[in-house]
């Protein structure tokens, strides 16, 4: 498998998924998301700790959808030029011969088809990493890295007409139990 794609809302354990496939697979994946490309940034260009300042780069919007208040991730031209180099970029490692794991708030349906068309003929895996709402909100909370709300806007929107070869939930089982889920299934299909 070329690449592994981890898609679901912030704090929906991700990362913390990525770090067990990295041990127990016995290739060599990087690991790599959107908060990669963030940490190149220079600063001025993201406005991540606040809602509400706009950014050339990433930042928070409040918009009232469905009648509800709610925070929205943005992006200025700065940062749909970061985010169209980060889907041809990991084709880049997958071209060099590398094994990449990717960790991604997807836009919907609408971003798995840029990364389909990004990925081209690479093999891939696309998992969908679920989790309850109250649990989401519950390891939001407990963060301080991460603003609130988020969390909750992320947790529908992420997988709306995205298909998926298996989905893992991180609220019944352990990181480390939804990889050995995901290498089963890889060594079984
Ligand atoms: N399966 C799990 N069971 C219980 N807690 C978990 C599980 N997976 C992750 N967590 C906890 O949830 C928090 C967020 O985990 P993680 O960083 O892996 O999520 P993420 O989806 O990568 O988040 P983000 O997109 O915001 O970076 C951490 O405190 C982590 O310890």
């Amino acid at each position: 498998m070329d690449v592994i794609i981890l898609n679901g809302a912030s704090s929906s354990g991700k990362s913390s998924i990525a770090k067990q496939l990295q041990a127990l697979l016995d290739e060599n994946y990087l690991h790599i998301g959107i908060d990669t490309f963030i940490a190149m940034m220079p600063q001025r260009c993201n406005a991540l700790t606040q809602p509400d300042q706009t950014a050339d780069g990433f930042y928070w919007k409040t918009e009232q959808i469905k009648g509800k208040q709610t925070l929205r991730i943005k992006s200025g031209d700065y940062g749909r030029q970061i985010n169209r180099a980060y889907h041809s970029c990991v084709k880049h490692l997958i071209n060099s011969g590398l094994k990449v794991i990717v960790d991604d708030v997807m836009n919907g349906q609408k971003e798995q088809q840029a990364w389909l068309a990004a990925l081209g003929d690479s093999s891939r895996l696309f998992v969908g990493v679920l989790c309850e709402e109250s649990e989401l909100l519950r390891r939001e909370n407990a963060r301080s890295d991460r603003i609130n709300g988020s969390a909750l806007e992320q947790a529908n929107r992420v997988h709306e007409g995205v298909n998926y070869d298996l989905t893992v939930s991180t609220s019944s089982l352990s990181a480390i139990d939804c990889a050995k889920q995901i290498i089963w299934h890889i060594t079984n299909n």
